[in-house]
Order: structure tokens, then C-alpha cells, then sequence
């Protein structure tokens, strides 16, 4: 790649997410361009290639890959497919940014962190983008700061307006609460050692059989308690929120309102209906951090490392689901490659 030309990414998977960063790239993001998208429907990623001046529709993430006009790889395919689709960019050598969840569980996690390890170098970046929101870097910068003490508690709340059709309770865990994980272990600095999931009766509102909302305990290696409150049908909105709980003083974020009005007798503002309203200046950072770093020949931000820890943290939630007990959070050692 001659680097003053744009990075050239393969998008594989147009989907919701696929196809929002696909529109990022091209109209937000600087100093890249989509020069290929992969679907395994191949009328969708032929639609979005289409509207794309030099970019490729492809159905084989393998072909995409190997093509000559591409340097990187977003993939945003569904959970199960991303072990597969981060093999083959490793084949190549290829920087990848790689949503969440890296893989859906600890073993595929960990084959994955073993073929970058056998590469030699880190190629990954998780999109965890929670990292990139304004509020919570905030709020991670006030706790490096140790005025308000050491933190003892973390409160957080994630609910979701609906949830899709396909959406089942162990994905509450290992799909929603997996952001909680990394916002866990990234905002505190600890390791989650044990899960406990407790179950509230389900609202009326959730599909028959889906056991929502869900409240989520997480014991940490440094001493602290997090709950988690994950309601995928609250029905009003999209709504995300966090406090910490420390020595001297506590912290909390996600009540901000972009404009609140008056009128007719009451004050007010809105709430986002969705992630893609609500995390739209945290992906359009973690994508330009992405492709800055990228160009720049280096790997920055969540790593494979934090995506198999938060997979074996989401693994031990859904048993802790599933047999009602506290499931204890078992890690591999840290390879020193990800210190
Ligand atoms: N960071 C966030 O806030 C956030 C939000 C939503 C989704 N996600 C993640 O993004 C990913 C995609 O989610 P989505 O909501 O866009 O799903 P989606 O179902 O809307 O889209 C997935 C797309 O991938 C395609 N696909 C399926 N298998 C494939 C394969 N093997 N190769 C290529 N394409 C394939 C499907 O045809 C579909 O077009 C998931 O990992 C999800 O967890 C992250
Ligand atoms: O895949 C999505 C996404 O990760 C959202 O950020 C989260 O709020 C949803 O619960 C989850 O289903």
C-alpha cells in the first residue's frame, strides 16, 4: 500500500452494523475507503458494492481477502462467524478491527489469541467501543486521576427498546452483557473472578420464554461488586448508564440529554432509540483510531486478550443463568505478548 493512498477495507458482513460502518468509512472516517464488502447474502452486499465507486461484492470473506485492493478487515458479521472470518485475515497478515464479541465463547476465544500469538504480532483490534464514548472516557480518566479514592462498586444499567426476533436469554449474557464486561475490567482495571445471574420475573413485554431483564452480579480480583440491570425490552428506549461507587465520592454517567425543552407545561428531552444513535461519536472514534493506527503500522485499543476474557466471563454468566449458582470465572494465564 502506498501510504498516501487510502486503507482499502474489506467490510464482511452489510448487516445493521456492516452496513453503518460501511457509511462511516466512506462519508466520516479520513484517510480510508470500502473496497469490498462480503455477504453471504450476495444481493445485499451487491446493493452496497453498487453504490461504491471501486468497491468489489464478494460472498467468500477468503476471496475478499486475498484481493489485492485490500489492507484491512472490519468484520461485522454474527458472533459465531468470526473465528473463521479472523483465521483467514491472519493468513493474509491483515489488520483487522472486529466487533463484538470476538467469538461467542472461551475456546474459539482461545484459539483465536493462539494463532495471534503464533503470528508474532498484534493484529486485532475489539470493538469494544464503549472505550471511544466521550462519556465514559470521562469517567475512566476521573478514576486514573485517584481523587475520588479506590472504586468498591460499579452500578450498571444497559436496557434496549426491543430485542430482535432471534434474540434468546443466554444472549442477554453473552451478546448485551458482554460490553459490561469489558466496561468492567477497563474502567476498574480488574479481572471479573465470578458471576451470579439473578432472575426477576419477565416482563410481559418480552417475547414468550425469554427471561428479561436479567440482573447480573460480577465478583473482581481487586475486591470489587458490579451488578448489571440488562433489559432487552424495556419499550421507551435505548438507554445505557454507569456509576462507580468509590472511597470518597461516586460517579455517573449516561443521564445526558443533547437539549432539554420546555413546554406546554413540562421539561424534557429525548432518549435514543437505538446504539447507533446513542454510540454514533463512539464508533466514528473507534473507527478513526482504527484506521489512524492502522496506517500508522500499529494495533491500538481492546485486544484479543479482552475479547477472551470477556467470552469467559459471558461463558461463566450463562452457566450461572442456566444452573441458578455462582459460576466461578476461569482464565488462562496473560501471555506477556498482551502486557
Ligand atoms: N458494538 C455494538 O454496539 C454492536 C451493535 C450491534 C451489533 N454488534 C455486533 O456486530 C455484529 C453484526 O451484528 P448486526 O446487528 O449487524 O447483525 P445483522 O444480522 O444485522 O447482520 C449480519 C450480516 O452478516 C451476514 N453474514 C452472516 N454470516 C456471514 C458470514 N459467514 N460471512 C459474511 N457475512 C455473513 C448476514 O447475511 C448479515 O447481512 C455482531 O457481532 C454483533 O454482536 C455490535
Ligand atoms: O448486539 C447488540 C449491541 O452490542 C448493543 O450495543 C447492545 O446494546 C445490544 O444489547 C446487543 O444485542
Amino acid at each position: 500500500m502506498n501510504p498516501r493512498d487510502p486503507l482499502g477495507v474489506a467490510v464482511v458482513g452489510t448487516g445493521k452494523m456492516g452496513a453503518d460502518h460501511v457509511r462511516r468509512i466512506q462519508d466520516v472516517v479520513n484517510g480510508a475507503r470500502v473496497s469490498a464488502v462480503v455477504d453471504v447474502d450476495a444481493e445485499r452486499a451487491k446493493r452496497i458494492a453498487s453504490g461504491i465507486e471501486g468497491c468489489t461484492a464478494y460472498t467468500d470473506p477468503a476471496a475478499a481477502m486475498a484481493a489485492a485492493d485490500v489492507d484491512a478487515v472490519l468484520i461485522a458479521s454474527p458472533g459465531p462467524a468470526h473465528e473463521a472470518a479472523l483465521l483467514t485475515a491472519f493468513e493474509h497478515d491483515l489488520p483487522v478491527l472486529c466487533e463484538k464479541p470476538l467469538t461467542p465463547d472461551a475456546a474459539s476465544a482461545l484459539r483465536v489469541m493462539e494463532a495471534e500469538v503464533r503470528l508474532g504480532h498484534r493484529r486485532v483490534q475489539v470493538g469494544f467501543m464503549r472505550r471511544y464514548d466521550a462519556e465514559y472516557m470521562k469517567l475512566k480518566s476521573l478514576l486514573g486521576t485517584g481523587q475520588l479514592g479506590r472504586p468498591l462498586m460499579l452500578h450498571n444499567r444497559h436496557r434496549n427498546a426491543a430485542s430482535p426476533p432471534f434474540f434468546t436469554s443466554s444472549m442477554l449474557i453473552s451478546d448485551s452483557v458482554a460490553h459490561e464486561t469489558d466496561v468492567t475490567r477497563w474502567l476498574l482495571g480488574h479481572e471479573i473472578t465470578a458471576v451470579q445471574v439473578l432472575r426477576p420475573r419477565p416482563s410481559a413485554s418480552a417475547p414468550d420464554d425469554l427471561q428479561d431483564p436479567q440482573f447480573v452480579v460480577f465478583e473482581t480480583d481487586g475486591g470489587a461488586i458490579v451488578d448489571v440491570e440488562m433489559f432487552v425490552n424495556c419499550g421507551f428506549g435505548y438507554q445505557v448508564q454507569a456509576e462507580v461507587v468509590c472511597e470518597r465520592g461516586t460517579a455517573r454517567i449516561g443521564d445526558g440529554h443533547a437539549m432539554v425543552t420546555n413546554m406546554a407545561g413540562r421539561w424534557g428531552g429525548t432518549i435514543a432509540q437505538d446504539f447507533v444513535e446513542r454510540f454514533a461519536d463512539a464508533y466514528d472514534r473507534e473507527l478513526q483510531t482504527w484506521v489512524d493506527a492502522t496506517r500508522r503500522g500499529e494495533v491500538t485499543g481492546p485486544s484479543v486478550w479482552d475479547g477472551y476474557a470477556a467470552a469467559a466471563v459471558c461463558e461463566a454468566g450463562v452457566r450461572a443463568l442456566e444452573d441458578g449458582v455462582r459460576v466461578e470465572v476461569e482464565l488462562v494465564e496473560r501471555p506477556e505478548f498482551y502486557l
